[in-house]
């Protein structure tokens, strides 16, 4: 199994006292397998999703990816991971503005050690971001900025995609083209994908949706 979670929590301190967003939630994924998570705002799906990518710990249960117990790994283990087994793709592009599309997109491979020119002007030709390689952020349009952000994320071939709403704010028509591209390639890359959506539409392109609702794993949705 790629992923396992296990009665995973996380409480935040608040002005009003302790508030636990996670109240112990148990999801598997495999490699080459997608998954869908819903849930309403505030529910916790992108607290999940940062515990899952090693950005925050958790204050109890256990995650499990590629075999490594996250709670076993130090400071410089998590970056690791972060760097090389998980990929973020987060709403906001989050491109390099000083950097042209194509060294955005080779930045994470080659901050792993991990670059690969072939798999990188793969991504940009699948992509259809290839005439803008000599570009700069600033020069493209929201859907394209997205699909650098999503090549970046997949050049250095991690293990676990995690998106979080990563087509939240792109039209309904360039959100549905973009996703069915990131399904492609992730596809092609054997790599497993847990994505957050608020989308009905989005969720139904996934093999499983789970949704979270008061802290806990509510069920697979029909
Ligand atoms: N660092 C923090 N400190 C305190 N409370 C937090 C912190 N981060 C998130 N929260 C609270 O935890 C809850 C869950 O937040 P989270 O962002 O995980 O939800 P979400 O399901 O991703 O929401 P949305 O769909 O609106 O993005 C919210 O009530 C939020 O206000």
């Amino acid at each position: 199994m790629l992923l396992t979670v296990t009665d995973l929590r996380k409480t935040y301190a608040t002005a009003d006292g302790p508030f636990d967003v996670l109240r112990g939630v148990d999801l598997t994924l495999d490699a080459g397998e997608t998954l869908a998570l819903t849930g309403e705002s505030g529910s916790g799906k992108s607290t999940l999703l940062h515990l899952i990518g090693g950005l925050d710990a958790p204050d109890g249960g256990r995650i499990v990816l590629d075999g490594t117990d996250l709670a076993t790994l130090d400071d410089t283990g998590r970056a690791a991971v972060r760097r090389g087994t998980v990929g973020v793709v987060f709403q906001q592009f989050n491109l390099i503005p000083s950097l042209k599309i194509a060294d955005n997109i080779a930045f994470q491979a080659r901050l792993a050690g991990r670059y690969d020119a072939a798999w990188c002007q793969t991504l940009a030709d699948r992509m259809g971001l290839v005439s803008q390689l000599n570009k700069y952020p600033e020069q493209l349009s929201g859907g394209q900025q997205q699909r650098v952000a999503i090549a970046r994320t997949l050049a250095p071939r991690p293990k676990l995609v995690l998106a979080d709403e990563p087509t939240g704010n792109l039209d309904e028509a360039t959100a549905a083209n973009v996703l069915a591209l990131m399904l492609e390639l992730v596809a092609d890359t054997g790599a497993g994908l847990l994505m957050v959506t608020h989308s009905d539409r989005l969720a139904g392109q996934m093999q499983h949706r789970l949704h979270l609702a008061l802290g806990q794993i509510a069920g697979p949705v029909a």
